[in-house]
């Protein structure tokens, strides 16, 4: 049995007077904080000295909400206040600052619910700091001394569910950008480069909450997600500087060895470190060593792909519903799940590590009782890469560390079924497994089975930790036992029947007697508190055995909570194996996940290899199949020749589905998955790039078809003929003609001089002939069956060019009004009369003039064109001439039905007389 010690010597009769003083001193300020709340209770004035204090370090962080440690609560004051107490909910009210003087605005939440309060106001992009009480309060020792002693902002706010707290750094040199990322849930911190076209793309994979970036720096918008930006002074971003705070965090070894290749990106990672350590002080938990990400190990991805292809978030709502993510994730772990989104955000490009995996999820198809059994032990585990981070950073409470000990329980079964596998990558799993018996056997033997939440009320540590712990736990018992006997001779004593004894916090322990008994009442009774229907005493015996009782009981809690303490640092000396073990198990679960997905979906394991061919037979969408539950599955042939599919056919008759179904397959197979086919074989990608439809890029002050031409510009600089190529109707937001030439030649570079592998839908039918001249591209049409009037679409793609497009059809089906469709379908019968075929090959379509308008369009088009004219700066020759544009106009009306003569007639009438 371990001795507990405590460090200070206080005397019994100390600790004794100062138990009591802390306790009505505790009692007071909960009492001043309601009585804030109920105006009629005040009784003392306000600490004006408080204020002063409060402004004091108020002054010193400005850009956050200062969370001001008073007794039971943390209380804001003026702006603070008004903006916590709209943000959170919570009443404002207010406080005079000093006597007769105005009153300050406040509100306050209280302390034990902290994590909540401050997690709500991280969510809507706000700092917290939080100033807390550096000693007890006790009587005549004046103001309390206070210090911030954390801030936390959206970027290191990590120990609640689902708060990864990343964070980056951004380190410019000219067209390269050296960045740092750093996730304080996982302890990962990485080094990254980029050019500043990848940046969004980098930035999107990751997700940081806040970016550092030196001060005056400015980052392009970016469309789809708004980090908190902290600005750095720039001497923070010192070369020298930086690399020496790093040095001295990890060891200068650690840090050299990486100089050479990510110069950039450990600047960043330091003032990434600067900023953790002065934001998080005593609360930072343990990171690992930065680890250099090589941007050839992965598939590159550009933020508009990541969007399009809604691999972890879906394009509408930004949520994880509807998503390949979505799909895939049958993780039983926390960590699993992290896991599952990093692969989808980062394939691998390299044959062997994809196959690697691609064998171990094919153990976990097969062998359905091993992976059932680890998924089984997996399930119990619980966020351990989170539970060493609140652990080493000190934020862990009792139940952290129980859940810690359930934790790793089933470890040892996972090791073994682990070992006995054959698979390179299971196996070797298994090898890399640290149990970590030592820790759960002590986190077993010195803790209790269901311990508080509060670290300082006891009921944590089990008997025979501590021989102290135990007398003092032995003394309580006793107690207990003793008050019940003195209770019961005091009732024989004054033959009082209903006589209680009773404690309170502020008393301690008392007899109650009732108002009808006060008669019978000792003369050794001394009366402490009177009631409404009662009266309260102590006596000397019970004071005696309160001093004794009172005194085990504070000192058992102060043992205790310092056995606590010494466990979690105990734990978090091994915070290094823990987050292997962490990392382990999120491989592991990952891969169980794919297992899992494969089997029961009926995937098939997908042959991988460095060629340029594409063959998919019977592929399918996973994500359109688990939401529509049926799909028509195609197949899809891509290599040299041809490389390019010309995509053509009726709207919503499933072209963008099948061109984004093909890079979903491609990334499924370069993550390790089976794939939704009959077979696949597939020649690794090194990027994925998809342009689709239209998006909202209003951040950026950029119009759709900018957008769209910047997109198309950064794929035709980037893609390689390794690459994966979706475009989805290029060139549609601008004029037919520009847009025509424009896709015509978009298409012509990619297939002939890049020779990426392409899937390009259009509803420009004149492509489809590029595919007679250049050898390298196909078409391909979606069927559809036309019987009568009406049309259905078959969703199977088969060879050859589209016909039409179908797209009144579809806006019929969509309820346009019927007039409108009608008009539409005689305009397209007349267009489809002039329309003479349009030479492929000159990128210049004709531009066709379009009839009038129908109905009121007609009137209002007349209209409108006479309001356009100005008669004072009209020449005689082009008034000639707008006569008989007027004229012609009119002409045309009076043929059509539904025509209304009257307000034009008369004009037209003028004109013919003039
Ligand atoms: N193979 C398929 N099997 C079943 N349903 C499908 C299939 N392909 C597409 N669909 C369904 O058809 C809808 C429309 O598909 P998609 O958006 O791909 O059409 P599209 O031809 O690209 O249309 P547009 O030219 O108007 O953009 C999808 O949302 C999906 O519900």
């Amino acid at each position: 049995m371990e001795k507990c010690l405590l460090s200070s010597d206080w005397t019994l009769l100390g600790v004794y007077v100062r138990l009591k003083v802390l306790t009505f001193f505790t009692v007071k300020a909960v009492e001043q904080g309601k009585g804030r709340r109920n105006t009629q209770a005040v009784q003392q004035p306000p600490e004006t000295d408080m204020m002063a204090q409060y402004r004091g370090i108020k002054a010193q962080y400005q850009d956050a909400l200062l969370f001001f440690r008073f007794g039971d609560f943390y209380e804001m004051f003026y702006e603070d206040a008004a903006l916590a107490s709209r943000e959170l909910d919570i009443v404002l009210t207010s406080r005079p600052q000093a006597k007769n003087s105005e009153r300050v605005p406040m509100c306050g939440v209280p302390y034990h619910r902290l994590e909540t309060y401050v997690a709500r106001l991280i969510g809507k992009g706000h700092k917290v700091a939080i100033c807390e009480q550096l000693e007890g309060a006790s009587k005549g020792r004046g103001l309390i001394q206070r210090e911030v002693i954390r801030v936390v902002t959206p970027g290191t706010f990590f120990e609640a569910e689902r708060q990864e707290g990343a964070l980056a750094a951004l380190c410019f040199e000219g067209e390269q950008i050296g960045m740092a990322l750093l996730q304080l849930a996982t302890g990962e911190f990485l080094l990254l480069e980029a050019s500043r076209e990848e940046l969004p793309g980098v930035l999107s994979r990751f997700r940081p909450q806040e970016i550092l970036l030196q001060e005056g720096q400015r980052l392009e918008a970016l469309p789809h997600y708004q980090p908190f930006i902290a600005e750095q002074p720039a001497e923070a971003f010192i070369p020298e500087q930086a690399l020496t705070l790093l040095a001295d965090h990890f060891g200068r070894e650690a840090i050299a060895s990486l100089v050479p290749t990510a110069r950039q990106g450990l600047v960043a990672a330091g003032v990434l470190l600067g900023y953790v350590k002065e934001t998080q002080m005593g609360f930072l938990p343990h990171l690992q060593v930065p680890k250099q990400e090589s941007r050839d190990q992965f598939v590159f991805l550009d933020a508009q792909t990541q969007r399009n292809l809604e691999l972890v978030e879906n394009i509408y709502q930004g949520t994880e519903e509807g998503t390949l993510l979505a799909v895939l994730d049958r993780a039983r772990t926390s960590m699993g799940r992290r896991r599952l989104k990093r692969w989808l955000l980062h394939p691998l490009r390299a044959v062997t590590p994809i196959q690697e995996r691609q064998d171990a999820v094919a153990e976990l198809v097969l062998k359905h009782s091993l992976r059932t059994r680890l998924q089984e032990a997996l399930a119990q585990v619980l966020d351990l890469e989170r539970l060493t981070s609140r652990i080493t950073s000190a934020v862990a409470n009792p139940r952290d560390l129980v859940a810690l000990r359930t934790s790793l329980a089933p470890l040892p079964l996972i090791h073994d079924l682990l070992s006995a596998t054959p698979i390179p990558l299971l196996h070797g799993l298994g090898s890399q497994l640290d149990v970590l018996e030592d820790l759960h056997a002590e986190i077993q033997r010195v803790l209790v089975d269901e311990p508080r939440v509060t670290v300082k009320e006891g009921g944590l540590i089990r008997p025979g930790v501590c021989a102290e712990l135990d007398e003092l736990h032995a003394v309580g018992q006793e107690g207990t036992g003793w008050l019940a006997n003195y209770e019961q001779q005091e009732r024989d004593r004054t033959q009082i029947g209903n006589l209680k004894v009773g404690f309170n916090k502020v008393f301690g322990y008392y007899i109650e007697i009732t108002k009808s008994n006060l008669g019978a009442v000792p003369l050794d009774y001394q009366r402490r508190q009177t009631l409404a229907n009662a009266e309260r005493f102590i006596t000397d015996p019970l004071k005696a055995f309160e001093q004794q009782t009172l005194l085990a009981l504070e000192r058992a809690k102060e043992l205790e909570y310092q056995r606590f303490v010494e466990l979690r640092d105990q734990v978090a000396t091994q915070a290094a194996r823990l987050r292997q073990t962490a990392e382990v198990l999120g491989t592991l679960d990952g891969l169980a996940s794919l297992g899992e997905v494969a089997a029961s979906q009926g995937w098939v394991k997908p042959e991988v290899s460095e060629g340029h061919h594409l063959t998919i037979t019977e592929g399918r969408h996973p994500v359109v199949e688990s939401l529509r539950g049926e799909f028509v599955p195609n197949d899809l042939h891509l290599g040299q020749d041809p490389s390019f599919l010309i995509l053509t056919g009726p709207n919503a008759a499933g072209k963008s589905t099948y061109a984004r179904q093909a890079a979903i397959l491609v990334l499924l197979a370069q993550i390790g998955s089976f794939v939704p086919a009959e077979t696949a074989h597939i020649g690794v990608v090194d990027r994925i790039f998809t342009r689709v439809g239209a998006a909202d890029f209003l951040a950026r002050g950029l119009s759709t078809f900018m957008m769209e031409m910047m997109e198309t510009a950064n794929i035709l600089r980037y893609a390689t003929s390794k690459s994966l190529v979706i475009l989805d109707e290029v060139g549609r937001g601008t004029g037919t003609s520009d847009g025509q030439a424009i896709a015509q030649a978009v298409a012509e570079m990619l297939a002939q001089e890049i020779k990426a592998r392409t899937l390009f839908t259009t509803h420009y039918h004149q492509l489809a002939a590029l595919a007679d001249r250049i050898p390298s591209m196909a078409n391909a049409r979606l069927a559809v069956r036309e019987e009568q009037e009406e049309v259905s679409f078959l969703y199977k793609v088969v060879p050859g060019a589209a016909p039409k497009s179908y797209g009144i059809y579809v806006a019929k089906l969509a309820g346009l009004p019927p007039a409108v469709v009608q008009r539409a379908s005689e305009l397209l019968a007349q267009l489809e009369q002039e329309e003479s075929v349009s030479p492929v090959g000159n990128a210049r379509a004709e531009v066709r003039e379009v009839p009038p308008p129908s109905g009121w369009l007609r009137r209002e088009a007349l209209v409108a064109r006479l309001l356009e004219l100005d008669p004072l700066r009209t020449t005689p020759l082009e008034a000639l001439e707008l006569l008989a544009e007027l004229r012609h106009l009119a002409q045309s009306s009076s043929r059509s039905e539904g025509w209304e003569a009257a307000p034009v007639m008369p004009f037209s009438k003028q004109s013919g007389k003039g």
